[in-house]
């Protein structure tokens, strides 16, 4: 048992195992998984693969045994068999360490060009060049009351509206109404009335509220121009759009503005164990990633374009991974289901693409355009399936459509099976763990700098940050570890098992703990969490964006160049 911190939310001193609770429920994968990076240099324990049973396993992976017998059905025992060999072999990979895999995440990708997005879709996203006023703002002179436009001095004759005045003339106007040709001056209508002249035709007075000498000349009169000249810069480029500038744009008559490129984002989330609402049977799961997964994409720098679930069959992956496959209206399957098919499934992410779970469209869809549904993703993000048994299909779907593998594995716990890989189209796959901590524990290793390498932005930083404990060497691999911060020290939280997410709701940032361990009081590297608060030393640790660099189009786009589609999203 490990000794809590003085508030009970982190061990004094943690063990070699990432699982600060110790729960022998959760423990298993992680544990048997370091036996099979038996790879990675300088680790003693090469050689030993395989060592995960289902007695290993906690509940979770026992659940996902059932189902792959079920979901493996159009697999042959033969062809199972023959796949396992393979993946016996492939398993002796050299993983990446922590470092070299988020660096290789970045530097792998190039920025996306910038592009027109309509206003509405510009919201938060950074000019790409200055929005400058197309024509003087405003652009004819306006009243700035309602009352009468007026020439000279009073009493004034009443005049059609629209029309030239002589001196002496005045015609009705409203609030934003045209000034017409000869007017010098709006008489607000609080300061005049209709009355009649000698020969008792009506005539317009100075009255209720007017002073003497009412109205100057220019008096409620928004000149053209004063706001800006056709050609003022009117938003810098590089400003992160707000909504007053989405506001000013449009006043400066602009339809679109080019903003800097974020990759959209596909999230495929597979297993046929996994159930999307109420509570799960033994044997299943309740789907941590459909309520969050969008989310952070977004605070990531992506774009969540949509959202798929399959089960457990190649069949099903190799459709989902394929390009060009949009999910027909009314093909969506009810949650928790497998069809062969990939089925829609709704998100609370606003800009979602969004169905039903019987595949029909929601009444209430998020403010999307249709047409992104269709449209190809710049990274598809996939869940489960990372594993090496002949039901984890990630890589061999990854080979089946001639991409390569960037990342096969990283030297980190939890999270180490996460892969990165890329088609000959050139979409990136993100193959996350099916664990729900370690899938965001590799979302963040590889996750987030992909995504800020494709939407501009610099590597995520990395802080340093007294840990609170000591942490044992546990070599050849880092642990990420969420902590609290308890007087100023990193504490690391309990309920952090692969597994749970307990530890990571409650955190406020993840420790980086190297291989050798950490003693007390020492300066750990640490990351906010995307939800977070920056942690305090971040802003020192800050790299630079990649400078924008020539893209290659998509290898299927019909379009002459490189394009933007979050052009078309909500
Ligand atoms: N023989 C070995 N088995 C395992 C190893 C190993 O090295 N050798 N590594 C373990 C580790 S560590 C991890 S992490 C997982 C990776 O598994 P996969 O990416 O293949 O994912 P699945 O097997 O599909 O699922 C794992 C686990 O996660 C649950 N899951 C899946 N999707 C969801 C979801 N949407 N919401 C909540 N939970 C989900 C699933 O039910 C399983 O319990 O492999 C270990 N095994
Ligand atoms: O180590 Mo796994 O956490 O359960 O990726």
């Amino acid at each position: 048992m490990t000794p809590a911190a003085p508030d009970g939310s982190g061990p004094t001193s943690v063990p070699r195992g990432n699982n600060v609770d110790g729960g022998a429920g959760d423990s298993g994968a992680g544990d048997s998984f370091e036996d099979g990076l038996e790879a990675v240099p300088g680790d003693p324990q090469a050689g030993a693969l395989d060592a995960h049973t289902p007695d290993s396993a906690g509940p979770g992976i026992a659940g996902h045994d059932a189902a792959d017998q079920d979901a493996a059905g159009q697999d042959s025992a033969d062809k199972d068999a023959a796949d396992q060999d393979s993946a016996d072999v492939q398993h002796r990979h050299l993983a990446h360490t922590w470092q070299e895999a988020r660096q290789l995440a970045f530097d792998c990708a190039t920025p996306i060009p910038a592009a027109p997005v309509p206003l509405r879709q510009a919201l938060g996203r950074t000019l790409a060049a200055d929005v400058v006023a197309l024509q003087d703002m405003p652009h004819y002179a306006s009243s700035a009351m309602d009352g009468w436009a007026v020439n000279g001095s009073g009493p004034w004759i009443l005049a059609e509206p629209n029309q030239r005045l002589a001196p002496h003339q005045a015609s009705r106007i409203a609030t934003g109404g045209l000034i017409p040709a000869g007017a010098k001056a709006v008489l607000r209508s609080e300061s005049g009335v209709i009355g009649t002249d000698e020969d008792g035709l009506p005539v317009l007075k100075l009255g209720g509220s007017a002073k003497p000498g009412d109205p100057r000349n220019g008096d409620h009169i928004r000149k053209a121009g004063e706001e800006a000249a056709a050609g003022d810069v009117l938003i810098k480029r590089g400003a992160v759009l707000n909504p007053a500038h989405l506001a000013l744009a449009a006043l400066a008559g602009n339809d679109t503005l080019p903003v800097l490129g974020k990759a959209l984002v596909r999230l495929v989330l597979t297993g046929s164990e996994v159930v999307t609402s109420g509570l799960p049977a033994p044997g299943q799961v309740r789907d941590t990633f459909g309520p969050q997964l969008a989310a952070v994409v977004g605070m990531l720098g992506g774009i969540c374009t949509e959202e798929v679930k399959i089960g457990d069959t190649y069949a099903e992956w190799l459709a989902a991974l394929e390009d060009g496959e949009p999910v027909p209206a009314g093909g969506g399957q009810p949650s928790g289901q497998s069809s062969g098919q990939p089925s829609s499934q709704s998100s609370s992410a606003s800009d979602i693409p969004f169905r039903d779970a019987s595949g029909g469209r929601s009444a209430a869809p998020p403010a999307a355009d249709p047409a992104a549904e269709s449209l190809p993703a710049d990274v598809v993000i996939t869940t489960g399936g990372t594993g090496r048994s002949a039901t984890d299909h990630l890589r061999r779907s990854v080979d089946e459509l001639g991409g390569r593998l960037l990342i096969d594995g990283i030297a980190m716990r939890p999270g180490h099976p996460a892969v990165l890989a890329e088609l000959p189209d050139g979409r990136y796959i993100l193959g996350l763990p099916g664990n729900p901590l370690a899938a965001m524990m590799a979302l963040s290793t590889i996750g987030a700098p992909l995504l800020a390498a494709l939407g501009h932005c610099s590597i995520p930083p990395l802080s340093e940050v007294p840990c609170g404990s000591t942490i044992d060497a546990d070599p050849g691999r880092t642990r990420l570890m969420p902590f609290r911060l308890l007087y100023g020290m990193a504490s690391p939280a309990q309920h952090t098992g692969p597994g749970m997410m307990r530890g990571l709701a409650a955190a406020d940032g993840v420790l980086v703990v190297p291989p050798h361990g950490v003693q007390l009081g020492e300066l750990v590297p640490a990351f906010a969490l995307p939800w977070g608060t920056p942690l305090p030393d971040a802003a020192a640790a800050s790299g630079t964006p990649k400078p924008a660099a020539k893209r290659t189009a998509r290898k299927t786009s019909t379009s002459d160049g490189p394009v933007d589609w979050s052009a078309l999203l909500g």
